[in-house]
């Protein structure tokens, strides 16, 4: 199905998980101790606590130690608080992720911002928001850090490039175009308001799509040869596989777009595994500054 080069981002974090774990190896010859990574889970959502188990899982098989909080769906904002800041002051933890969605009666930014940005892995603490735009030494949101590497990976210098980011949200939409920014790429940032989103979407040569919504890009907004990102991840239903199955699709109406596209990632295999490798990549990173360790090459 059609003509562009598929980006393998399953394989390319497969093979960051392996340097990863060559460092830590690394850093526990000459230091004596491995990074920590603690992992907050708030309730029972089924999606999430397969990321949680992933999460800890690849930190277990890169070396890093593996600190998982599970607290039930009715645990209070208060609560939740006071085990953030036992996490900031446990010296065993380089790390501390939230794992979102948290439950509708907790504000989740507050419970971010309670985080040390130190040790904010996500890069989702508005001390590391402000870093990253104003060209700081920021850690960086995991899912467009992904995305980052695998356009590198592609096209080399991205420096010239017309960059179109389809989606506003704090966790990827802004952070994929500061980090755009910061590659010397001209970036448009697009939304459900833009005008013409079509047409803002064929001026790419790098094109983000970070919406959530099911095959919202066609082939017919995307300029020939551009490189394609898809970060979208949405479960829908699959009738041609059987009554009652479902299937992943991105944001990206992958069919169309393939005939168009010089490369696209696919959905799933693409930018969703990227996303936790870059997380053990950030816990290193963590560890490295705070303990004043030499930080090894990735
Ligand atoms: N605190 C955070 N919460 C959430 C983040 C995040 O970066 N930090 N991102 C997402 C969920 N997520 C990690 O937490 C995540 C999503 C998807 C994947 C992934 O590997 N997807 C696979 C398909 C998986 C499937 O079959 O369902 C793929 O795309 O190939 C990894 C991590 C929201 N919450």
């Amino acid at each position: 199905m059609g003509t562009a080069e598929i980006i393998d981002g399953k394989a390319f974090a497969a093979g960051l998980r392996e340097r990863i774990g060559a460092a830590v190896g690394g850093l526990k010859a000459k230091y004596g101790t491995v990074p920590g990574l603690a992992v907050v889970l708030v309730g029972e959502d089924p999606a999430s606590q397969v990321y949680v188990r992933n999460k800890g899982k690849q930190t277990l098989e890169s070396g890093m130690a593996s600190f998982e909080h599970k607290l039930d769906a009715s645990t209070s904002e208060e609560t939740l608080l006071k085990l953030i800041a036992d996490l900031n002051a446990d010296p065993a933890v380089d790390g501390i992720l939230v794992q979102l969605p948290l439950p509708d009666h907790i504000d989740s930014q507050k419970v971010l911002d309670a985080i040390d940005p130190e040790k904010d892995v996500d890069g989702f603490h508005v001390v590391n928001a402000g870093r990253l735009a104003t060209g700081g030494d920021a850690l960086v949101p995991c899912t467009p850090l992904g995305c980052l590497l695998l356009l590198r990976d592609r096209l080399g210098s991205l420096s010239g490039k017309h960059a179109v980011v389809v989606g506003r949200s704090n966790i990827v939409g802004k952070p994929m175009a500061a980090l755009l920014l910061r590659e010397s790429c001209t970036v448009t940032v697009t939304h459900s308001r833009t005008a013409d989103l079509p047409g803002e979407c064929r001026r790419a040569d790098i094109l983000v799509a970070a919406v959530g919504r099911p095959e919202m890009v066609k082939g017919d907004w995307i300029k020939p040869g551009a490189t394609v990102i898809d970060v979208g991840i949405n479960r829908v239903d699959a009738p041609e596989k059987g009554d009652g199955k479902t299937k992943l699709v991105g944001d990206v109406d992958f069919a169309s777009a393939s005939d168009v596209a010089g490369a696209i990632t696919p959905v799933p295999g693409g930018v969703g595994p990227m996303t936790i490798a870059c997380l053990l990549r950030n816990t290193v990173e963590a560890a490295c500054r705070r303990r004043g360790w030499e930080m090894p090459e990735l």
